[in-house]
């Protein structure tokens, strides 16, 4: 069986790495329009009619505008910007917070790829939730950085003319995209404090929770209930403290669809820093949207990544 695959947008830093994943394999034929055409809404909706699955790699407006332009079709869409994350209608595309979820995506006709912070922090605050460890009104802050292209085609150039310095902090004032779609996804009711950064390297991204530990939330407990969690998925490993070591590199995980999470701290002095590691343009963003697209199209998840 082959399928037919539209990328709109697939010049983007997104859209691109899409198709370096898709473009080697046999079970998909990818639709592409003239390079010239490629924001014209005619040339669209007819790769929207011929598609099986489209993927918007766009900006929000622009993903809105095509989610009008292919409304009365049949095609199946992932949506990898944050305009449908925290909207019913569409399924949220992170398979690995429930089994439930992961059914649903199979089913569904509009998925929306989780933004890539959203990924590490929704992944190390929801089981830990759930398993009685956080309280959903708990004040928490978390800590980001991300290689540059987290912010698109603009942010890669400034990198890539020498202009951008070598770290900086953003998003101060607390409105960060990220933060409605975190906090539906985890059932967090007070909005934690976010901290994102961007440092000079293209790709990685680590995700810091600080946490205060006490009787019950100590590291071994945090470990344990992420552990658990996680158990049998192939792209969300819990891994030990002591195999990662003292650093933490962000690019670890570069290349790869896989998210690492681990849990440092002493339970002595009460303080503990759990931490995911994740590609932004892996788990964070094309990887996550391939591996969204595979369970669409009851593929094994892992092929393609
Ligand atoms: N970069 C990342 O780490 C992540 C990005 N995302 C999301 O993915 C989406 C794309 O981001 P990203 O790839 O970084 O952005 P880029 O700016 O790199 O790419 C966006 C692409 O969309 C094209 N485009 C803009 N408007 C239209 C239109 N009306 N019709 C057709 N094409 C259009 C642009 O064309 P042109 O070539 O003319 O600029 C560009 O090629 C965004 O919503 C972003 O939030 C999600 C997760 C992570
Ligand atoms: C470094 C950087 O600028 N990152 C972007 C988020 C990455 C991204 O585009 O995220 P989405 O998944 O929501 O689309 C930002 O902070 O807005």
């Amino acid at each position: 069986m082959e399928y037919s695959i539209f990328i709109d947008g697939e010049a983007g830093t997104t859209g691109l790495q899409i198709r370096e994943r898709l473009e080697a394999r046999e079970d998909i034929r990818l639709i592409q329009i003239d390079p010239a055409r490629r924001k014209d809404a005619d040339a669209r909706r007819e790769a929207f009619q011929e598609a099986d699955v489209a993927i918007l790699c766009l900006p929000d407006d622009a993903a809105r505008e095509a989610v009008e332009l292919a409304s009365d079709l049949d095609v199946r869409l992932i949506d990898a910007s944050t305009a449908h994350r925290v909207d019913d209608r569409w399924v949220y595309g992170f398979p690995e917070l429930s089994d439930e979820i992961r059914d649903q995506i199979a089913l569904a006709q509009l998925v929306s790829n989780p933004g890539c912070y959203s990924t590490g922090s929704i992944a190390i605050i929801a089981p830990l939730i759930a398993a009685g460890l956080i309280d959903a009104d708990e004040p928490l802050a978390i800590n980001a950085v991300s290689g540059f292209t987290g912010g698109g085609k603009a942010l890669v150039a400034e990198y890539e003319d020498g202009a951008a310095p070598a770290h900086f902090v953003y998003g101060l004032n607390q409105r960060h995209k990220h933060i409605p779609e975190i906090m539906a996804h985890t059932g967090l009711m007070l909005q934690p404090v976010f901290a994102p950064s961007v440092g000079n390297f293209a790709q990685g991204m680590a995700v810091q929770l600080p946490l205060h530990l006490d009787d019950d939330r100590t590291v071994k407990a945090l470990f344990e209930a992420l552990s658990d969690h996680y158990d049998g998925q192939k792209f969300v490993r819990v891994v030990p403290a002591a195999e990662m070591g003292a650093r933490i590199v962000p690019t670890a995980m570069n290349g790869s669809n896989v998210m690492q999470i681990s849990v440092h701290g002493d339970d002595d002095n009460g303080c503990c820093m759990v931490v995911a590691v994740l590609d932004n343009l892996g788990k964070g963003a094309s990887g996550a949207a391939v591996q969204n697209l595979n369970i669409m199209l009851d593929m094994d998840e892992g092929e393609g990544l």
